[in-house]
């Protein structure tokens, strides 16, 4: 214990989060004590990803940096699919990249790559801390063959069109499915010869006579590894079975994550095949759907939002971030501009406030006024809240303890930005705690990253600032003429002037 100062806030809510498996909130008990293992899903690398599909990892990156808040030791992987990935995920269809390389004439290592790099800006633009490896789907086939040899005896059969897995083999197969809908599974059998509808490849044998771009021998010939099967083995190569959460979105509820459940029940059946004991993970949470009035915003769909038309249109992608992270991630997120330009505005608020009191702490030594200070300058890396914010924080780590609450948090967030009368560098220090979790990168931010040019705006910067600046000469010299023609410019440039603004951005391109 230190005897300089107070001690860091230590979170102590119980971390309770949803088994969509078990269909109820569950107490956290990691499998090793002290740590927390995490697989998500990743991209299928055909497409550029769409604002939807990064809520996936925006919620992701939430889990991973709670549980880091937790003082857990993360372990987070995400795999990226770049082989194996069917138009439908219900084992019918052509292979998403093959279909895509064919329509851009392209190879499809060439179309990974850019869409993996694609993937990765958001990733980073967002905000989203790396995980401690990115597993590619084509650099685990040797683990596939083997996970595929270990079980094919007991649980699987071979067509011509592939080695497929006999769903009837595991027990309770389709639970997590089930506990969404009770319908059933209702896939279409769209290979002849299985013996349920359900069963899925997990090899693709490439039909005789076909060479494909991507394929790779194994025992039951040339061909490709099926995409349940790569999330199963790089899980369990990288984290081990069984590991604490598996992620992904509500749509792997329905058949990927079922499909990865019964081949890991296969893999890990030593004491028998029941649920959940042998699924592999702990806990398996999803996300639900950003939508648009329209539906479920969907790649397939054609046309679809990626965050960089947000950007081209002026709208920080931590805009976004702050749109996912106002509502629960297991509730529909409906996109709409208007939404967009509220959180931006919210997020405004809360980075003005934030520099307002930075502007408050000095940053050099020897300045006097921080006797708490111990006379160094105040550390932004080590912030320590002192017992007034323990309320606060607890409220805090009570909201992210509670299922990942992230709009109960963020609402904690601002009621400390709001304290009145208390040590800067204190409430500094509760809010770098706070935004730790939330990602908003707020204490770091600067101001301009906020007021992104539109791309359809010509004006520079400091043509908006020399013209402001002769606004207010002309107001001073009481020329409202002149200052209403220079604002009318500046409007015709796509330059809004907020007079009065009590935030002080002064202006804003719209
Ligand atoms: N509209 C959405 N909202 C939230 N998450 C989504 C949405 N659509 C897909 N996801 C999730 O995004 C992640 C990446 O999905 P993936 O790259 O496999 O997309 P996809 O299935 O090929 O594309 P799409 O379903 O959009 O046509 C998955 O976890 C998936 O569940
Ligand atoms: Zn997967």
């Amino acid at each position: 214990m230190s005897v300089h100062g107070p001690a860091p806030f230590a979170p102590s809510a119980p971390l309770k989060l949803f088994n969509s498996l078990t269909r109820q909130l569950e107490a956290f008990q990691p499998v090793h004590a002290g740590e927390a293992r995490v697989y998500s899903c990743g991209p299928t690398v055909y497409n550029y990803p769409h604002i939807g599909n990064m809520r996936a990892y925006v919620f992701a990156d939430i889990l991973g940096r709670t549980l880091s808040f937790k003082g857990l030791k993360l372990t987070h992987v995400i795999n990226i699919t770049d082989v194996g990935h069917l138009t439908d995920d219900a084992d019918d269809g052509e292979d998403k990249m093959e279909k895509m390389a064919k329509a851009q004439a392209q190879s499809i290592w060439d179309i990974a790559q850019h869409f993996t790099q694609a993937y990765w800006e958001d990733v980073k633009a967002l905000n989203i801390r790396q995980p401690a490896r990115w597993t590619i789907a084509t650099e685990y086939v040797p683990q596939m063959i083997a996970f595929a040899e270990k079980i094919a005896a007991k649980h699987c059969y071979e067509l011509d069109s592939g080695l497929y897995f006999d769903v009837s083999t595991v027990a309770d197969y389709g639970r997590l499915a089930r506990a969404q809908t009770e319908d059933g599974e209702g896939r279409i059998e769209a290979v002849e010869c299985k013996r349920n509808a359900a069963d899925f490849a997990i090899w693709r044998k490439t039909p005789p006579g076909e060479k494909r771009q991507m394929e790779w021998d194994s025992p039951w010939g040339k061909g490709a590894p099926g995409w349940h099967l790569e999330c199963s083995v790089m899980s369990g190569e990288v984290l081990g079975f069984p590991f604490d959460i598996h992620t992904g979105g509500i749509d792997h509820r329905e058949i990927h994550h079922p499909n990865e459940i019964a081949q890991n029940q296969a893999f890990c059946c030593t004491n028998g095949l029941d649920l959940p004991a042998n699924s592999g993970a702990r806990v398996w949470m999803h996300n639900n759907f950003l939508v648009e009035r329209s539906g479920k915003m969907s790649k397939s769909s054609g046309e679809f939002l990626r965050l960089q038309l947000l950007i081209d249109k002026g709208y920080s992608p931590l805009a976004y971030r702050l749109m996912c992270l106002q509502a629960h991630y297991r509730s529909e997120l409906e996109f709409s501009w208007d939404g967009l330009a509220a959180a931006l505005t919210r997020l405004k608020r809360m980075l003005i406030a934030v520099q307002q009191l930075k502007d408050r702490i000095p940053l050099r030594t020897g300045e006097g006024d921080h006797p708490q200070d111990g006379g160094g300058a105040p550390s932004l890396a080590e912030p320590v809240p002192g017992p007034r914010f323990t309320p606060f924080l607890e409220r805090f780590d009570a909201a992210v303890s509670d299922d990942l609450n992230t709009p109960v948090a963020l609402t904690v967030f601002e009621e400390v930005l709001a304290l009145k009368k208390v040590d800067a560098s204190e409430k500094l220090a509760a809010l770098a705690a706070m935004d730790a979790v939330l990602g908003l990168g707020l204490l770091t931010l600067d101001r301009k990253a906020l007021r992104l040019k539109p791309k359809g705006v010509e004006i520079e910067e400091t043509e908006i600032e020399s013209a402001l600046e002769a606004r207010k000469e002309a107001r001073a010299a009481k020329d409202f003429a002149r200052s209403d023609a220079l604002r009318d410019e500046l409007v015709a440039k796509g330059v809004e002037v907020m007079d009065g603004d009590p935030l002080g951005w002064e202006w804003k391109l719209v």
